[in-house]
């Protein structure tokens, strides 16, 4: 119905306005749990069912990390290593760049499944700053996964990932944040 009537208006109303009527708000799922808990497993057998898309924080962080002309690279380096949460600016830069690129190109893809993301309350506050009317959060998945079944299938992983936080040390300074910071995020969802 809105379709058809926007085709009727179209060649009145300029090509942008057109676009934009067009555009849904993201909806999104904030998928949390701790390192090795199987939220990117999970997220990968929901993308092949639903029409999601998956959008790892972590996985944004170190792509950025990556790119050689990148400012934060080295930042981001240091506070992976650490476990430690990256300045938030950053990371919703990059969420927010991921999602905008993903609906220009398929303007179907609006919902997403945020991955690792927010992780303590600054994050939250960070994401409510810049994304206040702009993404519509339906809900938070949590998968609950003891510390020592994390640690032991994040050294697994490690064998082959080549991630510099699959090793003991990371990996129990980051199951110690989100253990801590994580928890009274799921209590305001
Ligand atoms: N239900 C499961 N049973 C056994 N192994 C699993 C299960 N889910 C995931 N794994 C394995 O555990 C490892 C970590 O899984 P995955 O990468 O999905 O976790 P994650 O929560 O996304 O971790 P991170 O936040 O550190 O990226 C992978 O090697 C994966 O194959
Ligand atoms: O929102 C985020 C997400 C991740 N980080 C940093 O990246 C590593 C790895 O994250 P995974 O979700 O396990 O891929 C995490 O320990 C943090 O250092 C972040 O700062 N903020």
């Amino acid at each position: 119905m809105i379709f058809h009537l926007l085709s009727r208006l179209s060649a009145k109303v300029p090509s942008v306005v057109y676009r934009a009527a067009l555009i849904m708000k993201p909806q999104v799922v904030f998928v949390l749990g701790g390192p090795g808990a199987g939220k990117g497993t999970q997220c990968t057998r929901i993308v092949e069912n639903y029409s999601y898309t998956h959008l790892s924080a972590g996985d944004l962080l170190r792509a950025e990390r990556s790119r050689e002309a990148s400012e934060f690279g080295q930042l981001i380096d240091s506070y992976i290593k650490d476990g430690k949460i990256v300045p938030v600016e950053i990371t919703i830069n990059l969420l927010r760049k991921a999602m905008e690129e993903t609906m220009e190109m398929d303007e179907k893809k609006f919902r997403f499944l945020i991955d690792g993301f927010p992780r303590n309350e600054d994050n939250l506050q960070g994401w409510t700053t810049v994304m206040e009317g702009k993404a519509n959060v339906k809900f938070v998945l949590f998968f609950d996964c003891t510390s020592e079944v994390c640690i032991d299938r994040c050294l697994e992983r490690g064998k082959s990932s080549g991630r510099t936080d699959d090793n003991r040390a990371s990996l129990e300074k980051s199951l110690a944040v989100c253990t801590c910071d994580c928890d009274p995020i799921l209590g305001l969802f």
